[in-house]
C-alpha cells in the first residue's frame, strides 16, 4: 500500500519516459523541487523537527496489581495498575521522554457529588506519583487538576441545580493541587476551565512552600467531541450528565482563546496549553505568536483514536500519520505535545537516529 518512507517514486522501477514526450525547458528562476531532490537535501532545509524532548506521555492508572486493561476506544492504550504505571515511567525515562501525565480511573463506588476522592492523599494519582518519584525522581510528573474523574456526575466542578459553581469549585481545586504537590508532582495542570483557578492555586502553592511546582494551565480548552475515548478510559462517559459547554470554550471562537491565555499568564501560569490539538492548530499558532510563552498542545484521545482506528483498518500508515501529526504541532509553534503516541513516537525517533 504505502510507499516506503524516504524513497521517492522517481527512484522506483517504472516505465521509462517515452522519448516522444519532450518539451523545451521552462525558463524558471526558482525551482523549489531542487531542494526536495534527495533525502539529504530535504533534511538540510527541514524547518521543524520533532524530538523526544517535545513529548509528554499521558497514562491512565487504575486499581489492582500487575494489571494492564486495554481501553477499547484507544487501541494500544491500557489502564495501568500502579506497579505497571511505574514500569511505563521507567520506559519513558529510557526513551528520553521528559514528562508523563497521570489520569485516574476511580472506582465508581468512590465517586460522589463533590468529588471528595480528589482530596484523598492516598488516591490513585497520589499513590502513583509517590511510587514513581521513589524510583525515578528525575522524570517529570504532571497531574491534572479537575474533579471529573472523581464526581458521580462526571463534571469538572461542583454542581448545584444543574449549574457548575465557579468559585466553590476553585476552592476544592486548590486543595486538590496541594494534595498532588504534597505527593511530589512537578507540574499541576488545571484542566477544569473555572475562572480564577490558576491564581488561586499559585497563591496556595506558594503559601504552602511549593514555590517550584509549575502550573501548566489548560488555558484554551474547548468543549469537544474529541474527548470521548478519554471519558471511556477514566470511566466518566456513562456518568456525565449534560455537557461542559458552560465552562469549556465554544469551538467557533479564536479571539476568546487569547483572552483566556492572557488571564492565565497574568495569574501565574508557567506554561499554557491548547486543547484539543489537531483541529485547533490555528489557536496554537496565535497563542505562541501573541505571548511567546512555553506553549503546549494536547493531541487528545479522539485524535489518537482516529489515527489508530484508520491504521487498524489498513486505511492509513500508522507510523507516518503519527509522525506527520506530531511535527504539525511543532510547525504550528508548539513547544511540546501531550500525546498517547509519545512512547511509539520516541521509539521511532530512536530508530531513525
Ligand atoms: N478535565 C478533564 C480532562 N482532562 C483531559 C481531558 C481530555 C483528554 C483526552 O481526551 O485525551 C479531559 C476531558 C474532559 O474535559 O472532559
Ligand atoms: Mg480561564
Amino acid at each position: 500500500m504505502a510507499i516506503k518512507y524516504g524513497r521517492p517514486i522517481e527512484m522506483r522501477d517504472g516505465p521509462r519516459r517515452d522519448a516522444a514526450v519532450t518539451a523545451a525547458p521552462l525558463d524558471l528562476v526558482a525551482r523549489l523541487r531542487r531542494n526536495r531532490k534527495a533525502e539529504w537535501a530535504r533534511r538540510l532545509v527541514r524547518e521543524n523537527v520533532l524530538t523526544t524532548d517535545d513529548l509528554i506521555w499521558p497514562l491512565f492508572v487504575a486499581d489492582g496489581a500487575d494489571r494492564r486493561t486495554p481501553v477499547p476506544s484507544m487501541p494500544g492504550v491500557d489502564r495501568l495498575s500502579v506497579d505497571e504505571c511505574v514500569r511505563d515511567a521507567e520506559r519513558a525515562l529510557e526513551l528520553n521522554i521528559p514528562c508523563i501525565a497521570l489520569f485516574p480511573y476511580t472506582d465508581p463506588a468512590l465517586r460522589d457529588l463533590s468529588g471528595s476522592e480528589a482530596l484523598n492523599a492516598k488516591n490513585l494519582v497520589c499513590k502513583s506519583v509517590r511510587a514513581i518519584k521513589r524510583e525515578f525522581p528525575d522524570l517529570g510528573v504532571l497531574c491534572d487538576v479537575a474533579l471529573d474523574p472523581f464526581t458521580s456526575h462526571g463534571h469538572d466542578g461542583l454542581v448545584e441545580d444543574g449549574r457548575i459553581l465557579n468559585d466553590e469549585t476553585v476552592a476544592v481545586l486548590v486543595q486538590q493541587a496541594l494534595v498532588q504537590a504534597e505527593a511530589g508532582c512537578d507540574i499541576v495542570a488545571p484542566s477544569d476551565m473555572m475562572d480564577g483557578r490558576v491564581g488561586a492555586i499559585r497563591r496556595a502553592l506558594d503559601e504552602a512552600g511549593f514555590v517550584d511546582v509549575q502550573i501548566m494551565a489548560y488555558a484554551a480548552k474547548y468543549a469537544s467531541a474529541f474527548y470521548g475515548p478519554f471519558r471511556d478510559a477514566i470511566g466518566s462517559a456513562k456518568a456525565l450528565t449534560g455537557d461542559k459547554r458552560t465552562y469549556q470554550m465554544d469551538s467557533a471562537n479564536s479571539d476568546e482563546a487569547l483572552r483566556e491565555v492572557e488571564l492565565d499568564i497574568a495569574e501565574g501560569a508557567d506554561m499554557v496549553l491548547v486543547k484539543p490539538g489537531m483541529p485547533y492548530l490555528d489557536i496554537v499558532r496565535r497563542v505562541k505568536d501573541t505571548f511567546g510563552m512555553p506553549t503546549f498542545a494536547y493531541q487528545v484521545s479522539g485524535e489518537y483514536a482516529m489515527i489508530a482506528a484508520a491504521a487498524g483498518n489498513g486505511w492509513i500508515d500508522r507510523d507516518r500519520a503519527m509522525m506527520e501529526s506530531l511535527v504539525a504541532f511543532k510547525r504550528a509553534g508548539a513547544d511540546g505535545v501531550l500525546t498517547y503516541f509519545a512512547a511509539a513516537a520516541a521509539e521511532k525517533l530512536k530508530q531513525n537516529r
